[in-house]
């Protein structure tokens, strides 16, 4: 197997495309809000949404019926042609998209379609069931050369879901397999499938999945405490340390039970505690739970505050209401702060919350 040398990883793939970055930028990107471009409803609140969400996501792949697979690019092509303040380098809110399958008759088209009419404006492409590296060297070298054609000078960033058993088991090489690479989502319901498991939702727990305390008194017909499992642990882990390794960023994926806010917000901050960034939103009302939940608390940026203040050059060791902090505390802390900085930097409302903590 031929390996490139380091400094061809950073050399565009074609004559004319832009140079590949060679640091993924941190934007926020709590929310990745899935439309249907082909859906008159949802594209008329498009424009409604530009700030309230981090990302806006022009669907063109499963959800969207095969017969308007045609009219869902040409309405994504309008839509970030048409929209004020959407995707690109000056965009309040960034525009992605998820194209079809690589094995699908659709998504050649996609990419020589979108590319050359809203290359300028299109943030990030999401590719569905990345099974290996060689899915991100094809789309990255078909990029490259369309990009050129374009004349575009800023490279689209490629997101790849994880949602096969394969991609599971490669993730490492998905993650390191161009400089493009800009994050990995879940595909809990893809990848349920692909495994085998004999679930039928989309994302979220299960009620079969679980521990149960031992019996009382030996007692094993009495009752019992259950705890409910969460079946995506590993593999959300598993992603984390893969993105972190490269520099790029995890997300959660799709939570099907729209009307169970609350398990929803429970998914997903199990994620952001284990690393996530951000998650998608399918309806309206998650982009309130996502943005909500994957923004530190107020308490916990108090606290951080607090541990960074007590830390002074950030060596040694000190005692804050009674725990031991030292260099390994200090530097979760200082995530947590620099996260609350990145999105203050955008949305006000955080920055004065961000901003009134007193320590
Ligand atoms: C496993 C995976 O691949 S997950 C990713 C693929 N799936 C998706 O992208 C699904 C995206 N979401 C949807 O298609 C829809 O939200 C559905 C089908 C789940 C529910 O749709 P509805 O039954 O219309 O929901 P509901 O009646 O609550 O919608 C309320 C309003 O919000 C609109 N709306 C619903 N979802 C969205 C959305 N994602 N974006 C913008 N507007 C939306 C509806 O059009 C409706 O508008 P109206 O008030 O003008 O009639
Ligand atoms: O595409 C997402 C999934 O869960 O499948
Ligand atoms: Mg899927």
């Amino acid at each position: 197997m031929s390996h490139k040398s380091p400094k061809d990883f950073f050399a565009p793939l074609a004559v004319g495309a832009p140079a590949p970055l060679r640091e993924i930028p941190a934007r926020p990107s709590r929310a990745i809000h899935f439309f249907d471009p082909s859906n008159p409803k949802m594209v008329d609140k498009i424009p409604q949404m530009v700030g309230t969400v981090d990302v806006l996501l022009g669907n063109l792949e499963d959800a969207i019926k095969a017969d308007n697979k045609v009219a869902a690019r040409e309405g994504l092509v309008r839509i970030a042609q048409e929209t004020p303040g959407l995707g690109g380098a000056s965009g309040t809110t960034q525009l992605w998209t998820r194209i079809n399958s690589l094995d699908s008759p659709w998504v050649l088209d996609d990419l020589t379609t979108l590319v050359p009419a809203i290359g300028d404006r299109l943030d990030v492409i999401m590719v569905p069931k990345v099974q290996g590296a060689e899915d991100i060297h094809y789309v990255d070298r078909l990029l490259a050369q369309l990009e050129a054609k374009a004349g575009l000078t800023r490279p689209i960033l490629v997101h790849a879901i994880l949602e096969t058993a394969r991609g599971v088991a490669n993730v490492e090489e998905i993650c390191g397999a161009s400089p493009r690479m800009q994050g990995l989502s879940l595909g809990p319901a893809d990848l349920a499938a692909d495994r085998k498991m004999k679930t039928t939702r989309v994302g979220g727990g299960h009620p079969g999945y679980l521990v149960r305390e031992d019996p009382r008194d030996g007692d094993v017909t009495g009752p019992r405490a259950i705890f409910q499992q969460d079946l995506w642990h590993y593999t959300i882990a598993k992603m984390v340390d893969a993105c972190a390794t490269h520099g790029i960023y995890p997300y959660y994926g799709p939570f099907g039970d729209i009307a169970d806010v609350v398990a929803a917000e429970d998914q997903f901050r199990n994620a952001f505690l284990l690393g996530c960034v951000g998650t998608w939103s399918l309806h309206p009302k998650q982009i309130e739970i996502a943005n909500r939940v994957f923004s530190p608390s107020v308490e916990d940026i108090r606290h951080a505050r607090r541990v960074v203040a007590a830390m002074g050059d950030g060596t040694g060791a000190v005692m804050l209401d009674g725990k031991m902090e030292d260099d390994a505390s200090l530097k979760q802390c200082l995530v947590l702060v620099e996260l609350a900085e990145e999105l203050a930097a955008i949305d006000p409302s955080l920055k004065a919350l961000y901003d009134g903590i007193e320590l």
